[in-house]
């Protein structure tokens, strides 16, 4: 990651920190380095109208390059979701452009793209990785990513081969014939990913691809994602809680309201590792103040500080 070509203005280095502090970047939604693949401008979402209308999303700015993995964070109801499924021609933008480059070296602004077309451009364009695996449990591994295949195209025992190439690419080759009640969440969300890639495609959206996994397993389809832009080039944008992810991020942004804010102004929980206003409990160790996400981490973290050093 992070190779020379890619001078992003906040790196995964940038942005890990010192445990229980604030970082000391500013998050940035410029583009890095390198070819741009999504170029949004003045994205807005708005649900609803009058009285009870919500901005979820609210003139964004946004550049996404080949091969970069960018990390999108910020707390509930922030409008994460809501910006992954806009950038996914899943949902209809208020306003504003999101324009995509396809592997043909084409640019098509999804926002203005008619309905029609949105299902041939979201399945050439998009993979995508959902917190909750969503595959279908009557099929196997192997048919989960066949059909997706199919979906975009690729038929028959193309479809077949391609699904089983993907699945070994994953690492899960030992597991086509399984179905996804059979396997383990981590061996689930390795079929996601695969699936994800059944179309070959320059873009993947991840949304909390980590939150049902457990540390180990969370930090293998850290990896795998990574590996997955560093080598086929492919733009992953992942929106998640899970503060493990900025150990593969080229960039992390802190969407707050709407609109990206300076990460600056975030600590990291030593105990949880999530991302905390520094505005609720904390303490002071060794000269410095702690921020955590509740009384209980800052009680566990207090019984036994020294475990939660950054080394341990
Ligand atoms: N379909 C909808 N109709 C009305 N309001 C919605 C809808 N979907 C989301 N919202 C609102 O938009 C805002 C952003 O929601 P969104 O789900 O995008 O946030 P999020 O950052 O992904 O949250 P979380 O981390 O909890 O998943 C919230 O205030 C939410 O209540």
């Amino acid at each position: 990651m992070n190779t020379a070509d890619n001078t992003h203005s906040t790196t995964a280095a940038d942005t890990a920190g010192t445990p229980g502090l604030t970082s000391g970047s500013a998050a940035s939604s410029s583009a890095p380095s390198g070819v741009p693949v999504l170029t949004v401008r003045g994205l807005t979402k708005t649900y609803g109208s009058g009285e009870t209308a919500v901005d979820a999303v609210r003139s964004v700015d946004l550049d996404v390059a080949s091969g970069e993995v960018l990390l999108v964070m910020g707390p509930s109801g922030s409008g994460k979701t809501t910006l992954l499924l806009m950038l996914g021609a899943l949902l209809r933008p208020t306003a504003g452009s999101i324009t995509v480059t396809g592997r043909d070296g084409r640019n098509v602004d999804v926002a203005a793209a008619p309905e029609k077309q949105l299902p041939a451009l979201r399945s050439h364009t998009f993979g995508f990785i959902f917190q909750d695996y969503a595959l279908l449990d009557a099929l196997s591994a192997t048919e989960n990513i066949a059909v997706a295949a199919n979906l975009a195209g690729t038929t028959g025992s193309a479809a077949h081969n391609r699904a089983t190439e993907l699945l070994d690419r994953v690492g899960l080759a030992h597991r086509a014939t399984a179905r996804p009640s059979q396997m383990s969440g981590g061996e689930q969300q390795r079929v996601a990913v695969a699936r994800a890639l059944s179309n070959d495609p320059p873009v993947l959206l991840a949304d909390e691809p980590t939150a049902n996994l457990d540390a180990s397993r969370g930090r293998d389809l850290a990896r795998l994602l990574r590996r997955l832009a560093d080598e086929d080039h492919r733009s992953v944008v992942i929106v998640s809680h899970d503060d493990r992810l900025r150990e593969i991020a080229d960039r992390v942004l802190w969407l707050e309201d709407g609109q990206f804010r300076q990460i600056a102004a975030m600590a990291i929980d030593p105990v949880c590792r999530m991302s905390v206003e520094p505005t609720g409990a904390h303490l002071k160790w060794r000269e410095q103040t702690i921020w955590f996400c509740s009384e209980g981490c800052k009680r566990e973290f207090a019984e036994n500080p020294a475990s939660f050093e950054p080394s341990a």
